[in-house]
């Protein structure tokens, strides 16, 4: 559906994307993760047509994505970018904004149209306001809709779920999911936030310095992550130096248990709702371990390393 091959950018000196290659097909949703300034929303603003790879392809259904430089307007008619900006019409209702991008349909499937997207959405309660009526999560809201309304070939994501709280942000997530899946849009999102992306996506990309650094399913990168950047932005975890080599081991492998071989001090518990974050001295290592129980500070505990990753 949407393919890159061997793109390259720059921006004068300042800043590279470099090889890029990804493809995502009908339906699918690939989510981007990098560190903030590591090119992701340069990477979509190529993918949606608005800056020009300085060598490289990309290609939308199989035909070249049209650069800037040779059209009027930048852009795809059938790729939409949400991003945190509002860009609804201020003097029309909820309801006639998601409906102006169906507007060449007749008015039932018009109406067919925004009540099922309303509804998918939670955004039901609003379609007779105004966006100057609206909160920033609401807005984001309806912009998803409009985004989706008239059925994109490609939806293009930035931080698209930052502003809803996180009661919201499960039920809008799932249910753009089904809706891009349904409608078989392909889909690539970007955020800082992993969780919102675990849930979402069907594979990763990771991004570093304007350079791909892994891609893959969730629970590939999750579980064999390729260097420390990677482990780190998908998870809690820390680094272990043992006497050969240094490994990387997540929070969850630590397990405290009576008869584990290895002994550790208690330094801290962190409370984070469902269990707590459990900070031990290990051999003159700061480690973690997840726990339902804390543990006082000073005590001598006993544990085990279920798993550890090796980087190259
Ligand atoms: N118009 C521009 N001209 C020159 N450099 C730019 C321009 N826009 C962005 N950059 C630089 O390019 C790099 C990548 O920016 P980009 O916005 O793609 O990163 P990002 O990963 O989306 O970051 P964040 O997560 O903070 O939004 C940054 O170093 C940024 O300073």
């Amino acid at each position: 559906m949407i393919e890159a091959k061997k793109v390259n950018f720059e921006y004068l000196e300042s800043f590279s994307l470099k090889n890029i290659n990804l493809k995502v097909q009908k339906g699918k949703i690939l989510g981007i993760i990098g560190q903030s300034g590591s090119g992701k929303t340069t990477l979509l603003k190529l993918l949606a047509g608005l800056k020009e790879p300085s060598s490289g392809q990309i290609n939308i259904n199989g035909t070249p994505l049209e650069p800037p430089s040779k059209k009027l307007i930048a852009g795809h008619r059938q790729i939409k970018m949400v991003t945190q900006q509002n860009t609804l019409f201020p003097n029309i209702t909820i309801a006639e904004n998601i409906a102006y991008e169906v507007r060449f349909f007749e008015k039932k499937y018009q109406n067919q149209r925004v009540s099922k997207l309303a509804k998918d959405l939670n955004i039901s309660h609003l379609l007779g306001k105004f966006p100057r009526e609206l909160s920033g999560g609401e807005i984001q809201r309806v912009m998803l809709a409009k985004a989706i309304a008239d059925e994109p070939l490609l939806l293009l994501l930035d931080e698209p779920f930052a502003n809803l709280d996180s009661i919201i942000k499960k039920k809008v997530m799932l249910n753009l999911q089904s809706v891009l899946r349904k409608e078989q849009i392909a889909c690539i999102f970007v955020t800082h936030d992993i969780h919102d992306a675990f849930g979402m996506v069907d594979e990763l990309f990771i991004i570093k310095n304007g350079r791909m650094v892994q891609k893959g399913t969730s629970e590939d990168i999750y579980n064999f992550p390729k260097n420390k950047y990677v482990a780190l932005l998908t998870g809690d975890g820390f680094m272990l130096k043992t006497t050969e080599k240094e490994v990387f081991v997540r929070a969850e492998n630590i397990d405290i248990n009576p008869t584990g071989e290895l002994e550790a001090e208690v330094i801290n518990n962190i409370f984070k709702g469902a269990f707590y974050e459990i900070i031990l001295e290990y051999n003159s290592n700061t480690i973690y371990a997840l726990s339902k129980n804390i543990f006082p500070i000073g005590q001598k505990i006993r544990f085990d390393i279920h798993s550890v990753i090796h980087f190259d």
